[in-house]
């Protein structure tokens, strides 16, 4: 089939009630256990994904989060066709990514931060003249499109050396190259800052920033880095345990994640984590700045309070970082009451 676009309507991505369900076997330790598991093998179904839904427009970037486990990976490796649904309907730029088409390669691309497509002991230069022979990518457009990443990247000075002597930071900027060096429409990125210094999460996000505004291209976007999430993506999608959670703006995730707002304070004289614990919670003093927790409905009336008993130069109030945001729905679930957001 070719790209079924009246079937996908205008949407980049349409995912209808997607599933996966990985088939696990199971095997007691030890020597007796391999051999009971010759005579009885027991197996049981892992649900990873279990009847996800949801559209992202044509140069949407959206965050896609959730705790270890959580089936972002299985996702991911379903919209771009590297794993077959065990259920439910998907449609990445009007095709059936299953099938895995020439045309829909094009258009699309997949990169894992932990996984490398580089080969490892040829420069990247190298690797990029392949992917120019497998996408049959125009010379035209190949230095075109090499000019324009070796600027946003600054690869200048590493496309000649043998990948395995790069830098993480330098390789990764060369994977994410190889990986959009087609100028796909969709991209989907599993972590693609993970391990890397904070200026090369931040040239990474820069690159993603350019290439979406310059192509129009969709993203999808996995990170245990909040600041790429924030600086990268207005809508979040998050995944609990297989099913989408929420599916909405920063600001209503951090609403949903309770929590509260966070408090700053610039003091003109000392006031102890005692004297500010009777304002809110989580209260963090360093010199004559602070911060503490206020529950959102209390916001006002705490914020008046500070100001008429403290001594106070400056007060702001923020939503909390998306980071406790999610510690927040998350971060506690060993052995404790789980606190998940209400479904969409
Ligand atoms: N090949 C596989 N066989 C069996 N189970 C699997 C397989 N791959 C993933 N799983 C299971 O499916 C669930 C979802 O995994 P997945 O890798 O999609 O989660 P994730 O959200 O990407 O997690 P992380 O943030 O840790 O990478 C987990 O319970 C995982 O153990």
């Amino acid at each position: 089939m070719t790209g079924d676009r009246g079937g996908a309507g205008d949407a980049a991505v349409r995912v209808r009630d997607l599933r996966k369900g990985y088939v696990v076997h199971e095997k007691e330790p030890g020597f007796l256990g391999s051999l009971r598991s010759f005579v009885s093998r027991k197996s049981r179904v892992v649900e990873a994904v279990r009847g996800v839904s949801f559209d992202l427009a044509p140069g949407e970037v959206v965050g896609f989060l959730g705790p270890n486990g959580a089936g972002k990976t299985t996702t991911l490796k379903m919209l771009s066709g590297l794993l077959h649904p065990s259920g439910g309907e998907v449609r990445v730029a009007g095709f059936e990514p299953g099938r895995r088409e020439n045309a829909f390669l094009r258009q699309i691309t997949l990169v894992m931060g932990q996984k490398q497509q580089l080969i490892w002991d040829l420069p990247a230069l190298d690797s990029f003249l392949v992917n120019q022979a497998i996408y049959e990518i125009p010379d035209a457009q190949f230095r075109a499109t090499m000019a324009e990443f070796t600027e946003v990247l600054g690869l200048e000075g590493i496309l000649k050396k043998q990948v395995r002597k790069l830098s993480l930071g330098e390789r990764m900027k060369c994977e994410l190259a190889a990986a959009l060096l087609h100028r796909p429409k969709v991209l989907f990125l599993d972590e693609p800052t993970i391990g890397l210094d904070v200026n090369m999460q931040e040239s990474v996000r820069a690159f993603v920033q350019d290439y979406n505004a310059r192509y129009g291209a969709t993203v999808m976007l996995t990170s245990h880095y909040m600041a790429d999430v924030t600086a990268l993506a207005r809508r979040i999608l998050v995944i609990d345990r297989g099913e989408v959670v929420f599916d909405g703006d920063l600001a209503r995730l951090a609403e949903q994640g309770g929590g509260g707002k966070t408090v700053r304070l610039q003091l003109r004289r000392p006031a102890t984590a005692e004297d500010l614990g009777r304002f809110g919670s989580e209260v963090r003093v360093d010199g004559l700045s602070a911060e503490l927790t206020v529950p959102r409905a209390l916001v006002s009336e705490r914020a008046a309070a500070l100001l008429a008993e403290l001594d106070v130069a400056d007060l702001t109030v923020e939503d909390p970082s998306i980071e406790s945001v999610m510690a927040s729905l998350f971060g506690a679930r060993a052995g404790q009451p789980e606190r998940t957001p209400e479904p969409v």
